[in-house]
């Protein structure tokens, strides 16, 4: 596999006042999202970068060109380009959880397989990311169907800060800004994220799943069938969890029976960490997040992803965390989640029973794989 295109910093008609192209073959800073007005040796030529980088084999003999971009185009028009055995991709990430976004409108089959997303989520010998995502066609009435890879290669139901790419992912194929919602089919069911005016994308994230059976884990669950304040040992140490499904499976600790109160930066993810993900008691695997409580609305957490390893941050787990302190008395409703790429706000509405999750998702940077 080798990368073919990267290009980042998309550049403006502001910032850019001349563009030199030095030979055909080196990759030019030209932005593939927009197309550009030039003169060519004295004649005026208009020709968009799609086309640009179609013709490798074209010559330019000048050495110089005045440049005009144009706004208004989308930022992912060079997604368009069809070339075979070459991926297109926009990288986008959550505080810093990472995805790299495919457009797959044109079909349900991923355009990715379980092995090539491994190799494209490597951080030494690929793109670098924690996952793959594909946007699809919708599905029963939704406008679209949401899959994800993890860079493990399986797939899990659901990704929170995923789907706040997604939108943003969406919005940027669509060239359309501003407030907008969108329907979106996920394996943890149907999800509405919108984009909201400040930018933030605010996610409607279901209700969440209690039930043992649903998470799943084989702990043994109070009468309610819940995972509340339960036992489970992990390498000889009994840790207090709530086990809570928000699609996707989380195993939520405050402490152990020994130290009730975690003081998150001291722990040993790497090694704890996968000690849970591959715990006989899930039987799925899992999620874990470790907590800190600073007060009733504000928790701070990090995260051991099934399939990922550490993140810097995780939508569901974020969610699971607030619903495991209301079901455990710790906090109120609404709270502020500190992660270790940046805040999320979580609330879990009493009226509806579903959680709501706001924070942002941003692009990173755009090119093309050779796979
Ligand atoms: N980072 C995601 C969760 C991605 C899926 C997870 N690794 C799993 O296997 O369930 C998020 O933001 O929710």
């Amino acid at each position: 596999m080798s990368v073919a295109t990267i290009v980042s910093s998309p550049l403006t008609s502001s910032n850019i006042r001349s563009l030199s192209i030095i030979s055909p073959s080196s990759f030019s800073p030209i932005n593939p999202f927009k197309s550009y007005s030039f003169a060519l040796q004295s004649n005026t030529a208009k020709l968009s970068t799609t086309s640009l980088l179609r013709n490798p084999n074209s010559r330019f003999s000048v050495s110089a060109m005045s440049v005009a971009a144009q706004e208004n185009l989308s930022k992912t028009a060079f997604l368009d380009r069809r070339e075979s055995g070459v991926l297109h991709f926009v990288k986008y990430h959550g505080l810093g959880n990472d995805f790299i976004m495919v457009n797959n409108l044109d079909s349900m089959e991923p355009k990715v397989t379980p092995e090539q997303a491994v190799k494209l989520c490597d951080r030494n010998f690929g793109i670098g990311a924690d996952g793959v995502i594909f946007a699809m066609p919708g599905f029963n009435g939704t406008d679209y169907t949401m899959r994800i890879f993890n860079s493990d290669g399986s797939e899990p139901e659901m990704c929170g800060n995923g789907v706040r790419c997604f939108a943003k992912f969406i919005a940027d194929l669509n060239n359309s800004h501003g407030i907008q919602s969108f329907t979106v089919h996920t394996g943890a069911g149907l999800i509405i994220p919108e984009i909201q005016d400040d930018g933030q994308v605010k996610v409607d994230m279901g209700e969440p799943v209690l039930k043992a059976s649903g998470v799943p884990t084989k702990i043994p669950p109070n009468k309610d069938e819940s995972v509340v304040k339960a036992k489970i040992e992990v390498d000889g140490v009994n840790w207090n969890v709530t086990c809570v499904s928000m699609g996707n499976p989380h195993c939520v600790t405050f402490g152990t029976q020994g130290n009730e109160k975690l003081v998150v930066d001291e722990l040993n993810l790497a090694d704890i960490g996968p000690k849970f993900e591959n715990h006989a008691l899930f039987p799925a695997r899992t999620n874990t997040e470790f907590v800190q409580v600073f007060s009733r609305s504000h928790l701070k957490m990090r995260v051991w992803e099934r399939g990922a390893g550490a993140t810097l941050a995780c939508g569901t787990g974020a969610c699971a965390v607030v619903v495991a302190a209301i079901l455990e008395g710790r906090s109120e409703r609404k709270c502020r989640v500190d992660l270790p790429g940046g805040p999320l706000d979580i609330e879990w509405r009493e009226e509806d029973n579903h959680v709501y999750m706001t924070g942002p998702a941003q692009l990173v940077f755009y090119g093309s794989v050779e796979i």
